[in-house]
């Protein structure tokens, strides 16, 4: 089974504006609302590639309601530990550009970060766990890090997206892949990074410290496959920008999906560029058909 982590859910709250009024008045055109988090997102894209996936993680309140209704009509297989504040709201304004405004999450309390634990002690040999995204604050910095030691010595493996500190101490346990985008990239490395050349060299070094795969993304330029049998690259497809929010996520599901099948990782970073995409062409996350028919355009190159 694959169970994705979603520590900090959100509703999406995506807010078209044609003309943003800082301190006056603007109105929105057509909002919509999306069940978010970057867990829950891999595990609807997973739903669209037809691999089945728990999505684990902490709702709570209206808002954790919605989420829970929404990928219950959408038979997305959930199991969630029911929490007492409200779920976040983030915010995802679009106007000329892509503004986000994230909540930071819910306080949570021990009896109920004690319930989701016990609920990784159904992870297994065979089992591929995804960590996405960010914690609430009230939980410790090195979360991620026991819940990785807990999943791995329970002999799964494990897929990470998340950033800075987290990021870095996942690589010892040797995932199955990481996702750094650009910028998280060079945050992480506390570089600025120009040419692709440049983008290996400091992928390359999350190889080194036990990564097994590595894709960088670069929003409208495409991603970069680091692996210890070659580097690749792959354009990302023309087509009109509607809502990023959850491209990176899309190419995680399309990766795991793809590898969990074929174990041949050219092939399934395909899949994960056709993934992030055809989100990225949507307004809500990509659909199947979306996926299938921007896969047979993705060219790779061997670099
Ligand atoms: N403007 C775009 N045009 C075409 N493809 C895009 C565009 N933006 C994103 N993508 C696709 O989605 C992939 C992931 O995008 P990006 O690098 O923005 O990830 P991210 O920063 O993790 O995204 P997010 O946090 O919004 O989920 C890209 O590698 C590309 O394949
Ligand atoms: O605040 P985090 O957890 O880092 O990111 C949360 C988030 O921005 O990521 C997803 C897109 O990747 C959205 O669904 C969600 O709102």
């Amino acid at each position: 089974m694959i169970y994705t982590i979603t520590l900090n859910p959100s509703i999406d709250y995506i807010v078209p504006v044609d003309k943003i009024e800082l301190g006056g008045l603007s109105y929105m055109d057509n909002d919509y609302k999306l069940p978010g988090g970057k867990g829950i997102n891999v595990s609807r894209i997973l739903k669209a590639l037809s691999t089945d996936s728990v999505a684990l993680g902490f709702v709570g309140g209206f808002t954790g309601k919605f989420i829970e209704d929404v990928l219950n009509e959408l038979d997305v297989r959930t199991n969630f530990v029911n929490i007492t504040e409200d779920t976040r709201i983030n915010i995802k304004l679009k106007s000329d550009q892509e503004t986000e405004i994230n909540g930071r999450g819910p306080a949570l309390s021990d009896e109920e970060v004690t319930r989701f634990l016990k609920q990784l002690e159904e992870v297994k040999e065979g089992d591929t766990v995804i960590l996405s995204g960010s914690k609430p604050p009230s939980l410790p910095d090195n979360f991620y890090e026991q819940l990785i030691q807990k999943a791995t010595s329970q002999g799964a493996e494990f897929a990470i997206d998340t950033t800075g500190a987290a990021l870095e101490a996942s690589l010892s346990y040797k995932p199955l892949l990481v996702k750094p985008n650009i910028h998280e990239l060079e945050a992480l490395f506390h570089v600025k990074l120009k040419t692709n050349e440049e983008v290996i060299t400091y992928g390359k070094k999350l190889l080194e410290k036990g990564a097994k795969h590595v894709i960088i993304s670069m929003g409208g330029d495409g991603a970069l496959l680091i692996t210890d049998r070659g580097n690749y690259r792959a354009e990302a497809p023309e087509g009109k920008l509607i809502n990023s929010v959850g491209a990176g996520d899309s190419m995680v599901a399309g990766f795991i999906s793809s590898f969990l099948k074929s174990n041949d990782p050219v092939e399934s970073f395909k899949t994960a560029v056709a993934s992030g995409s055809a989100t990225a062409f949507s307004e809500d996350l990509a659909t199947t058909e979306a996926i299938e028919n921007l896969r047979s355009q993705i060219q790779i190159e061997t670099i």
